[in-house]
């Protein structure tokens, strides 16, 4: 696991939004594996304007997102299909039939995580996964206990995720409950992984990724097993003063 220090959130998203554009820059094809929650938000911000002011034809990118909540419409303003819409796919020309998501709203959520898992491998893998990191832990939606092993799957959301989620709902009765994310295999499968974390509270499960036992009840920890991951993370969340 390679560690890259930053001073703070800013330089955080800069550094990763370079990181992003380097990949897409320097490869024939490329698919993107993305994340949501707050820490991309200003990742997605610096990499748009780098795209744009580069005229990057982005007609070989391809993406795959990590999750999506059950129960919402791909348009409803919180699903994570309207967040991606809004903080990148719609600033920046990659093909519309080049982005995926997990359908939240599928009738048949078994049939829709093993179409999911299949869409990855016949796109070829991800190239390089953008990740974060929840409070305990999480990485996508797979909450501590979840299996090493697994692939794309519906999950139950702890309490701490929902409430921590639940920033982003009118009452924390909309807040879904389940979502359907990316299995600790699929993204391990990944062939290179960056990790964005930034803030004081991220600093335990931050830690406990890079210091800690390999162990299902820290998924993050299953990255020290990967072979090409890098960490940018800040001051605060590396308690560096
Ligand atoms: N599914 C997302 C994760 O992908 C994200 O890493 C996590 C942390 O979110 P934030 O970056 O807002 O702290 O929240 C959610 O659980």
């Amino acid at each position: 696991m390679k560690l890259v220090h930053v001073e703070n959130y800013d330089e955080m998203s800069m550094q990763a939004a370079r990181t992003v554009f380097d990949k897409i820059t320097s490869s024939e094809r490329v698919v993107l594996g993305l994340a949501t929650g707050s820490t991309p938000e200003k990742m997605y911000d610096y990499l748009v304007d780098m795209l744009n002011k580069n005229k990057v034809d982005l007609s070989h990118v391809y993406t795959v997102n990590l999750d999506e909540y059950v129960g919402l419409d791909a348009d409803h303003p919180q699903s994570y299909h309207q967040y991606m819409n809004r903080i990148f796919f719609d600033r920046v020309d990659i093909p519309k039939n080049h982005t995926f998501l997990p359908n939240g709203a599928a009738e048949n959520l078994e049939d829709e995580v093993a179409e999911y898992e299949k869409l990855i491998e016949e796109l070829g893998g991800v190239d390089l996964q953008i990740l974060g990191i929840g409070r305990n832990g999480h990485i996508a939606f797979n909450e501590p206990g979840t299996a090493f092993d697994s692939e794309t799957h519906v999950v139950d959301l702890t309490e701490t995720t929902v409430n921590d989620n639940a920033r982003f709902f009118d009452t924390i009765d909309e807040v879904p409950k389940q979502a359907i994310s990316m299995g600790l295999s699929t993204i391990m499968n990944a062939k290179s992984i960056v990790m964005m974390a930034s803030g004081e509270e991220k600093a335990d499960a931050i830690t406990a990724m890079m210091e800690g036992e390999v162990d299902e009840s820290l998924p993050a920890s299953i990255l020290q097993r990967h072979h090409d991951v890098t960490v940018i993370a800040d001051r605060k969340a590396l308690r560096e003063g």
